[in-house]
């Protein structure tokens, strides 16, 4: 943290530059001004060009994982330049530095996927193309949809739907609370998460900050969303007990009511030909019930499946 002549704080929010991730940042600053009652010029937002945007050509699975949305701003935090930086929450692996701590999860929007460009998967035309480079979204589809073909997409959201546009492919899948939060929540049709499933930590935005910056964590910790991040930090518990990585076709759902959380999971082998499912409820912040739902899930997963999980190390 900075002072400025007139010892007001100024903090500075490190966040990737694709336009979604801007929106996420204008969020942010509005919640962190409307918290402490700060002026907008209190925050100040330091968009860094993340590796994973650098590279559009091949699955991120391919290229290095999520590690290539986190690598620069990880970077510039160790090196003081931001106070603290703004991630989408999916996008971030579950072993994270020591250095580092989540300091807070923004209200979960919404947490499903939507599909663009038919009303439903059933409405596809028999042999029809998906695009999506998500092995998760990929597997899921070909579990219900095993007459279609997958073709790689990758890129920002505008990206993606100019591809679709262009006729690379019938229809795609994306993040709703992405497209809400870009203003285009009239994009495609929800999916029901009765069906289908979306991925962990899915449409929450959370802030990481130095662990040993005490006073900047605590500024920071005031737009802490409790519900939202019991859920998320479950769901990464999962993860990590599956030995969960970009390349793990796995589906989660996680949902709180009161002080009761209830998860949803299924696993995929990555054609979708074969799927695992279970459920658990569990108390808020009990992270022990999702590692014990990850080894019951491993336990009676076929090798297709388990080929692409790791188990907890
Ligand atoms: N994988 C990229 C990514 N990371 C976060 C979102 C959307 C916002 C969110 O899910 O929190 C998206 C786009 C998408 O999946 O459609």
């Amino acid at each position: 943290m900075t002072e400025t002549f007139n010892n007001a704080p100024i903090l500075r929010l490190g966040t990737r530059n694709s336009p979604l991730a801007m929106a996420q940042a204008h969020e942010t600053r509005a919640r962190l001004c409307a918290a402490h009652g700060w002026d907008e010029s209190m925050i100040e937002l330091v968009p860094v060009v993340a590796s994973g945007d650098k590279v559009l050509d091949r699955p991120l699975a391919e290229i290095g994982g999520k590690a290539l949305w986190t690598k620069e701003l990880d970077q510039w935090l160790f090196e003081g330049r931001i106070d603290a930086s703004i991630h989408s929450l999916k996008d971030v692996e579950t072993v994270r530095p020591a250095e580092l701590v989540i300091a807070a999860v923004l209200p979960r929007a919404d947490k499903r996927d939507r599909l663009v460009g038919a009303k439903s998967l059933a409405d596809l035309p028999a042999g029809a193309v998906i695009g999506t480079s998500a092995p998760r979204r990929a597997a899921q589809a070909l579990s219900l949809r095993p007459d279609c073909t997958v073709v790689t997409f990758r890129g920002n959201v505008a990206t993606r739907l100019g591809k679709l546009q262009a006729g690379e492919a019938d229809v795609t899948f994306l993040a709703a609370a992405g497209l809400l939060r870009l203003g285009q929540d009239e994009v495609g049709t929800p999916l029901d998460p009765a069906a289908w499933l979306p991925a962990p930590a899915q449409g929450a935005i959370a802030l990481e900050c130095r662990a040993d910056d005490a006073q900047t964590c605590k500024l920071i910790a005031a737009i802490d969303h409790a519900p939202s991040r019991a859920e998320v930090m479950a769901e990464r518990a999962l993860l990590t007990g599956l030995g969960g990585t970009c390349h793990s076709p796995i589906a989660v759902l996680c949902e709180s009511h009161g002080d009761t959380l209830t998860m949803r999971v299924m696993l995929f082998s990555p054609d979708g030909s074969e799927k695992i499912e279970d459920s658990a409820q569990f108390a808020a912040g009990d992270l022990e019930a999702p590692a014990r739902l990850a080894r019951e899930l491993l336990a009676k997963a076929s090798p297709a499946i388990a080929a692409v999980f790791d188990g907890a190390s």
